[in-house]
């Protein structure tokens, strides 16, 4: 890894190269853990570049490595070997510059606090004033259409409420980075549709760039920019597929012959990718 922080060094400040700026970019990079049972192979040889405004889904089936290469990029695990860069730093450097917001599979409020403390927990932990926390979070709330359920407890509110409440939390710090693991795979798909919007809606006005990992390929070609198949044993990139739809889509887009084009690309991949004897 010295390789990494060298590079990192290098890059600092600097503009990395490429025409758009590398958000987050990754070089060969392989995890394996040791468990009792042997090594798994959770990743091999991934490359990857997102750009700034990028919104790119990682999808593919159960065990391929999708949420582990989103904990690489998070700093929540180490890889093996490769490099990894977020915004020209190491991801270590990038976390603690609290240059990501993180949603997990599920919400992880605290039931004793309001949603605005909740949203509020991460600026309180920094030391902010009072006001300063009041501020951010009738912001960050009023972005995720929560704006009147502030002093609510999130057992009052429903899964899809409390998922928007941790998307709130997510951008206290208001980073450029939003990483998103499955936030809406334990949802109805009706309320999935409206959170699918309500999120395009926030990555079309906020500019921010999105990683988001998902097991639904209508998901992932509504929401993307480009979409990052993969397969697992080991977990690779089989296929990135640039999905070129209209900014200010609308749910209705899911019936055009283009996103059905986009859609067909994606199933095709995860086939070629799938192993039938799991
Ligand atoms: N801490 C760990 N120790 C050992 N093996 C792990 C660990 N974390 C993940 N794995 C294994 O690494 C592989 C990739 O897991 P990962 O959770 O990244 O897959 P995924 O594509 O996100 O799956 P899912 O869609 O089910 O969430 C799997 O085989 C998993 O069992």
């Amino acid at each position: 890894m010295g390789d990494m922080r060298a590079e990192a060094a290098g890059q600092a400040g600097g503009a990395g190269g490429g025409a758009e700026r590398a958000v987050i970019a990754v070089k060969d990079l392989s995890l394996t853990f040791q468990t009792a049972d042997g090594p798994v192979y959770a990743l091999s040889n991934v490359d990857l570049t997102v750009a700034e405004g990028d919104f790119v889904s990682f999808i593919g089936p159960s065990g391929c490595g999708k949420t582990t290469l989103l904990r690489v990029i998070a700093d929540l695990e180490q890889a093996s070997s490769g490099s990894i860069l977020v915004n020209g730093l190491t991801p270590e450097a990038a976390r603690l510059g609290r240059q990501y917001g993180y949603v997990f599979q599920a919400p992880a409020l605290y039931p004793w606090r309001t949603i605005e403390r909740n949203v509020m927990l991460p600026l309180e932990v920094m030391g902010f004033s009072a006001e300063e926390r009041a501020a951010r979070a009738a912001r960050n709330l009023e972005l995720v259409n929560l704006k009147g359920f502030e002093k609510k407890f999130p057992w009052q509110l429903s899964g899809g409420m409390q998922q928007r409440a941790s998307i709130a939390r997510a951008l206290c710090f208001d980073p450029k980075l939003m990483l998103m693991d499955e936030p809406f795979g334990a949802l109805d798909e009706i309320v999935r549709d409206k959170l699918n919007e309500q999120l395009l809606e926030l990555w079309r006005t906020t500019r921010k760039t999105v990683v988001f990992v998902t097991h639904s390929i209508p998901e992932a070609v509504f929401l993307s920019t480009r979409i990052v198949v993969m397969s697992p044993r080991p977990g690779r990139i089989i296929d990135v597929i640039q999905c070129d739809l209209p900014r200010d889509r609308t749910l209705d887009i899911r019936e055009t012959p283009e996103f059905l084009k986009v859609a067909h690309r994606v199933r095709e991949g995860l086939r070629a990718g799938h192993s039938y004897d799991d």
